[in-house]
């Protein structure tokens, strides 16, 4: 699979993956030249008449791009990810680690250790030769209120507010199916929670410390899966749950899974989170940057 940067005037080279089935077209940018705007994002992301995603990670160095910049020292290469509407998002968990994968396959990091940066700041990822990638998320931050309600249709749920570098909403739910077909974003309760829009995860149990959930992103729309969803689910589940790492010096573990497969969560008592999932690369190939507008 060919990935190497070529001038945009022979063609603009994509390679398309997915984490999970949350699908990413990979744009690679290293001296940051592409002027990518909301409607080429969404031409990209179009799945009848573009290539089809649910964003883009556009792999930029870091000191070439101001919203990177100052993490340059830390990591050399920004994950610029953009939600299928051409939105901007702060951080996208799947998407961090299709963006590792990248790197390693394009021969533009070594396998191990590799820190990434993001809007939301660095972060950590193990990439080895091929298989599942870990990426320490940070931690997770719940800031309230309670009384928030999360609804579709006439039918309404409790949600905890858990902000993972971005913003989620997380409602437990007697049935997957109860949240309907998701077409259109859930309601979200009370007005001016989530000033700049939510993502919302709707979870039901599926043993111990094991869940499964839906998710509605953000810009995006439901979609297969949505990393840092995992991450804010199993924290909320742990929650609710009774357990605190911080409290009981160890580890919990929980088990997600998603429409498009699963993921492992680690919440540690430093209240570092840690996710392990699949990162693959699917095809590659050259877009033609007229009929993208460039
Ligand atoms: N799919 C992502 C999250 C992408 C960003 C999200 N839609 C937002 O706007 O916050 C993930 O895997 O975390």
């Amino acid at each position: 699979m060919s990935s190497a940067p070529v001038s945009p005037a022979e063609g603009i080279p994509f390679v398309k993956g997915h984490g999970t089935e949350n699908d990413f077209v990979i744009i690679p940018d290293p001296e940051g030249r592409l002027a990518l705007g909301p409607a080429e994002v969404a031409r990209l992301c179009d799945r009848r008449a573009g290539i089809g995603g649910d964003g883009v990670l556009r792999v930029v160095r870091s000191a070439n791009d101001p919203a990177a910049a100052p993490l340059a020292a830390e990591a050399e290469w920004f994950m610029d990810y953009r939600n299928a509407d051409g939105s901007i998002a702060e951080m996208c968990g799947n998407g961090v680690r299709v963006f590792a994968r990248y790197l390693v396959h394009a021969g533009l990091a070594e396998p191990g250790p590799l820190a990434v940066a993001t809007r939301a700041g660095v972060r950590r990822t193990t990439v080895a030769e091929e298989g599942d990638v870990t990426v320490d998320m940070g931690r997770a931050v719940l800031p309230g209120p309670d009384g928030i309600e999360v609804a579709v249709g006439e039918r309404r749920w409790p949600a905890r507010n858990v902000n993972m570098g971005n913003p989620h909403a997380v409602a437990f739910v007697a049935d997957l199916a109860d949240a309907g077909n998701l077409y259109e974003a859930p309601g979200v309760s009370p007005a001016g929670v989530y000033p700049d829009g939510v993502n919302v995860e709707f979870v039901v149990d599926r043993g111990e410390r094991h869940v499964a959930m839906r998710v509605h992103e953000r810009g995006s729309g439901e979609t297969r899966s949505c990393g840092t969803g995992t991450c804010a689910v199993a924290v909320a589940a742990a929650r609710r749950d009774g357990r605190d790492p911080a409290v009981t010096g160890e580890p919990v573990e929980y088990v997600v899974d998603v429409p498009g497969g699963r993921v492992r969560i680690t919440e540690f008592p430093d209240g570092r989170i840690e996710m392990t999932g699949p990162a693959v690369l699917v095809a590659s190939g050259t877009i033609d940057p007229q009929w993208l507008g460039l």
